[in-house]
């Protein structure tokens, strides 16, 4: 029989009356008094992010993130700025950031979460470039596809899922973070998706439906997770380099797809480009991208293979024909052929000319 996941459905807090009913239900007041601020650790689209200290009663002090709404915000900025908050004190999962409460009663207002002492993930990876195993960046990829596997059973969708928005504590387990664009699933549209009033949209971690018909879905966060996967493995890596978004969206539409990283896992590779099937159903669920992580990180000799890394004018003097084969390569990878590359290099057929004659 179906196994009935034990958590909740997620309630959209769009859906009150009065956004602060919201609020009030899903986020516990914390007193300011209890609070310090220590440092300034970053900015947000409504204010700062401080670092601090939090003493409840009766509990440890404990180190904590606080986002604050700067003074002079408006109304509407007030109900965005705890929207969030209403949305992350629904969640409870090891993956996904955990909010200690908010402070409403007094200014400036603030939301306060959990400390992850390793920041975002995007800043992290470019900071220690080169310096994780492949097992702790598929352990890092995991956590993230378990948060999201936890989010999508509450029926909720992230639709900015990268890795500037994961964060990652003192023993590198990433966490979901940022829940500010967020929206839940509707219910009553036919499959499921969100038709968003066209809002600014993060083109480079995009599904094609998404961009093209503003179809929101956690198959849509899959595709998402896949270029986080991408963005891992390349130590914080730009998806697509600095291409235009104009052009990122014509080549993806064309087949187009991120190439594997250096040193990446062909099974990893593999695993992005099934989380970027142009067709959304044929991409996996996360349900089964982690049962897939499980099973190489249980299995590491399975992520022994590495992707071929795909050879752009890639000359290597060691052996002159390279060129040739490459071109040979190239052209078989432009027309998706390029899984029958040995079999023209056992026919002799290493460069073109020779390939032409063919025709
Ligand atoms: C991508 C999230 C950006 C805001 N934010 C948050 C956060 C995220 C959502 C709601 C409230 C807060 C305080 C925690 N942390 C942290 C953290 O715990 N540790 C950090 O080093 N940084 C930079 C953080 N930045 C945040």
């Amino acid at each position: 029989g179906s196994v009935h996941s034990s958590v909740r459905t997620y309630v959209d807090p769009h859906t009150y009356e009065d956004p602060n009913q919201a609020v009030r239900e899903f986020t516990r007041e914390i007193d300011a008094c209890h609070i310090t601020i220590e440092s300034v650790i970053g900015g947000g689209e409504f204010g700062d992010v401080c670092k601090g200290k939090l003493r409840m009663p009766g509990r440890l002090e404990m180190t904590v993130a606080i986002k604050t709404l700067k003074p002079g915000a408006t109304e509407k900025n007030r109900l965005d700025f705890l929207t969030e908050a209403s949305i992350m004190g629904q969640f409870d999962d090891p993956n996904v950031i955990f909010l200690e409460g908010v402070v409403t009663k007094s200014n400036p207002i603030m939301i306060v979460t959990e400390y992850m002492a390793n920041g975002s993930l995007d800043t992290f990876l470019r900071n220690n470039d080169g310096k994780f195993t492949i097992i702790q960046l598929v352990g890092m990829m995991r956590g993230v596809a378990s948060g999201m596997k936890y989010l999508s059973e509450m029926g909720f969708v992230h639709r900015d899922l990268a890795a500037r928005n994961i964060l990652v504590n003192e023993s590198l387990v990433c966490k979901v973070a940022d829940f500010g664009l967020s929206r839940e699933i509707e219910s009553d549209t036919t499959d499921g998706a969100y038709t968003t009033t066209g809002g600014k949209i993060p083109v480079r971690w995009t599904a094609p439906e998404a961009i093209a018909f503003r179809k929101f879905t956690s198959a849509s966060d899959v595709w998402s997770y896949g270029v986080v996967m991408w963005e891992i493995v390349s130590y914080g890596e730009r998806p697509y380099y600095n291409w235009s978004n104009q052009d990122v969206i014509k080549a993806v539409e064309k087949g187009y797809r991120l190439p594997p990283p250096m040193d990446c896992p062909e099974a990893i590779h593999q695993l992005m480009l099934d989380c970027w099937q142009k067709e959304r159903s044929h991409r996996p669920k996360l349900t089964q991208i982690v049962k897939t992580l499980d099973k190489l990180i249980r299995a590491p000799e399975l992520l022994r293979k590495l992707a071929k890394p795909r050879p752009h004018n890639f000359i290597d003097p060691s052996t002159p024909d390279m060129t040739s084969l490459s071109s040979v390569e190239d052209w078989l990878v432009s027309i998706k052929m390029d899984k029958y590359l040995n079999l023209f290099l056992a026919a002799g057929m290493s460069n073109m000319d020779q390939v032409r004659h063919l025709t």
